[in-house]
């Protein structure tokens, strides 16, 4: 390269680097993810070194965080507040340790004040006498905010120290510094808020934190779940003794009464180091606040002032950082997903990039909602966070890179699995295909529960043998089931030809059911067991359920506007009505429901509750004899319940009842009642 674009280069990344610092510093919202900042702040400062003449002293190499807003009275630091420099890899961190030991001469093993490396912002706060008197942001490190009201609002800060000067407990005059941050409880629930609220969220703690504390109303920092933790001190008064190590003064300003962060510990050399590394990040997930990594101190305050700082850090302290959650990469395409209950997922195809510890490529998008919440488009470059084992996720658009072919995202109108309708119900979120019996993705837990024991109860016919099945092809859809052979079921690992013989009879034994069981067994989404019964009893046909409307469906006990919703789009799609087609074919039968004449219908007119368990019957079968005779049975007690049929270990329904003088009946009434009826169960 020529020293012109050298130079060029140079200026640039000042530019840029200024202009995020800006964002990040003054704005409390960056733009690019640390990861990338940090990359460029790392080719400045090579360059810088290489080539020490094109040093631009306005470069932020040489400067601390960003300028005091006007809009706050500023304070002037009687000792510099310092930014630290920063180790990515464990090679930094022993370069550091031999660094130091070049600088002093020697070559000994330091001892370290290992901290984790919490993630808000930094504060000054100065006692005098024991009163907090003034709170100051670090500003660019020479002239920092007043924001001592608003640090007045923070619970964990106390605004008088334990004790008294006189006595020794404290110095007359000490500033302490530390770390404002919002604890993730916080952080969660003030955007929970904000989403219901619809008003601005906050895009991350850090952000959230400063932008909290950098308030000119103290009202509102005082309603944001703000906290505190000291990591060291500024002036402190001459007539105290203070201690000799960095750990030891940090006991001190706790006895003072600030909340010092627990996880500090003392460490040996780069192995004590390497396993506080090690442990913190094993913790990290556990913690209730964010820290991107661990500051590591020269414990020795003698050795730190012979250190001593350059321009914009100490010598003594590294922040050894973990690797980034959050990067930069690129939007390539979007695939959608249909998983096993039809919810389609969009899925973003990312160029693939190093973050969170492993190589990403993948990401969820969750919803068309979110898509246009992000208003992200194919060909944008994205920041995407990958924290823990949490699915990768987009955590914005870096709208000032968007190309000009970006493409629009469109989200489908049919399933790419299987190309029937889709739907997305009003108030959710998440769009569906909508031929549950049919499509590929959500055959084999449609075949499940068909087979299951509420439903068809196939006996033989378990989740791995449905897995099998179609994972050899032979089934596509429940109905095919039915025409299974002998020999195809022996076919499969480990099976038998008896268990294969006895599986054929099973299914053979099972056609015969009833329109309830059957309609169940369709997996239509949110018809449960109950509703399947009342819509059975009700529609008396399987052709009048799939012919009826919205209005008459939600006439229906237990059917409201979601349920008849999910009906109607059940039966609409028609590769399900051919599977419907193909059971009927194959030989499923149910006995016709009649409708019984009134005089057939003793109980009409009478409301039932069913609570505890019963003996000799089933929930259902119950309720079901119990409708057969004109009953209705309803899920609670209330004025209106002509009888509590209570089983054994009835609770609060029993009381109840008691209570509103209700009759109760116990299990063999009832089974008399049916005997009496005629009922056979
Ligand atoms: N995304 C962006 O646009 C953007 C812009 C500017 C800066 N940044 C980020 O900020 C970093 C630089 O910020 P910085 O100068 O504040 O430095 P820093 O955050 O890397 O380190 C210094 C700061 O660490 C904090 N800290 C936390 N725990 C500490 C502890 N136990 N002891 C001492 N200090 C502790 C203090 O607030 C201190 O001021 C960059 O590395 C980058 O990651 C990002
Ligand atoms: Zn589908």
């Amino acid at each position: 390269m020529s020293t012109d674009s050298i130079s060029q280069r140079i200026s640039e990344l000042v530019t840029t680097l200024s202009d995020y610092n800006y964002q990040y510093y003054v704005l409390d919202t960056p733009t690019v993810p640390d990861a990338e900042y940090d990359r460029l702040f790392r080719e400045l400062q090579a360059l810088e070194a290489q080539y020490p003449d094109l040093l631009n002293p306005q470069s932020p190499t040489q400067k601390v965080g960003g300028a005091a807003l006007d809009k706050f009275e500023q304070v002037s630091h009687e000792v510099p507040m310092l930014s630290l420099d920063n180790a990515m890899v464990e090679d930094e961190f022993v370069a550091f340790h031999k660094r130091i030991n070049d600088r002093l001469k020697t070559d000994q093993i330091f001892e370290f004040c290992c901290e984790p490396k919490l993630d808000g912002l930094a504060v000054s706060i100065l006692y005098e006498d024991g009163k907090l008197v003034r709170a100051a942001t670090r500003g660019d490190g020479a002239v920092g905010e007043n924001i001592t009201e608003n640090v007045k609002t923070i619970k964990s800060i106390p605004l008088s120290l334990i004790g008294s000067s006189d006595n020794g407990n404290y110095p007359q005059r000490v500033e302490i510094r530390g770390e404002v941050f919002l604890s993730l409880d916080g952080f969660h629930a003030f955007n929970q808020k904000a989403k219901e609220n619809g008003t601005k969220p906050m895009v991350n703690p850090r952000n959230g934190a400063a932008g909290s504390l950098r308030q000119l109303d103290s009202k509102i920092s005082a309603a944001r779940p703000l906290a505190f933790y000291a990591y060291g001190l500024g002036v402190v008064s001459d007539e105290f003794e203070l201690a000799d190590t960095h750990c030891e003064r940090l006991q001190q300003v706790k006895s003072f009464g600030l909340p010092v962060c627990p996880e500090i510990t003392v460490a040996k050399g780069i192995e004590g180091v390497l396993d506080f590394y090690k442990n913190i990040s094993e913790k990290r997930a556990s913690l209730n606040y964010e820290i991107d990594g661990t500051v590591l101190k020269v414990n020795d305050i003698d050795l730190q002032a012979e250190l001593g700082f350059v321009a914009r850090a100490p010598r003594w302290a590294i922040a050894y950082k973990f690797p980034a959650q959050e990067e930069l990469t690129v939007l390539n395409d979007v695939e959608f997903q249909v998983g096993r209950t039809g919810a389609i997922t969009p899925v973003a195809k990312v160029q693939p990039v190093f973050v969170g510890g492993v190589t990403v490529s993948n990401a969820t998008l969750h919803n068309a909602e979110e898509i246009e919440r992000l208003g992200i488009m194919i060909g944008d470059t994205v920041i995407i966070r990958r924290a823990g084992d949490v699915i990768p996720q987009i955590v914005s658009v870096v709208l000032d890179k968007r190309p000009d072919d970006a493409r629009v995202i469109q989200f489908p109108t049919s399933c790419p699995v299987c190309d029937s309708k889709v739907e997305k119900l009003e108030g959710e979120a998440v769009t569906r295909c909508t031929a549950g019996l049919f499509c590929g993705a959500q055959r084999k837990q449609a075949i499940k529960h068909f087979a299951s024991r509420k439903a068809f109860d196939v006996d033989g016919l378990g989740d791995k043998i449905v897995d099998q099945l179609v994972d050899e092809n032979l089934i596509q859809s429940p109905a095919d089931l039915f025409v299974l052979t002998q020999e195809q079921i022996s076919s499969l690992e480990r099976m038998g030809p008896k268990s294969a013989q006895n599986l054929v009879t099973a299914l053979e034994d099972s056609k015969a059911t009833t329109l309830s069981k059957f309609l169940y067994s369709l997996g239509i989404r949110e018809v449960g067991e109950a509703t399947a019964l009342n819509l059975a009893n009700h529609f008396q046909t399987l052709e009048n359920i799939q012919q009826a409307d919205f209005d008459s469906l939600i006439t229906v006990s237990d059917v409201g506007a979601i349920v008849a919703n999910h009906l109607l789009s059940f039966f609409k799609e028609s590769h399900n009505i051919d599977v419907i087609n193909q059971l009927v074919d194959n030989g499923i039968n149910w006995p016709f429901i009649e409708k019984k004449a009134e005089s057939e219908q003793p109980l009409l007119g009478l409301t039932y509750v069913l609570t505890g368990s019963l003996n000799e019957m089933g929930r259902i079968e119950a309720k079901n004899a119990l409708v057969s005779l004109g009953a209705k049975v309803a899920g609670s007690v209330s004025a209106k319940t002509d009888f509590l049929v209570a089983g054994e270990k009835s609770g609060s329904k029993l009381t109840k009842a008691q209570d509103l003088g209700v009759p109760v009946l116990t299990e063999q009434d009832m089974l008399e009642l049916f005997k009496k009826y005629g009922v056979n169960v």
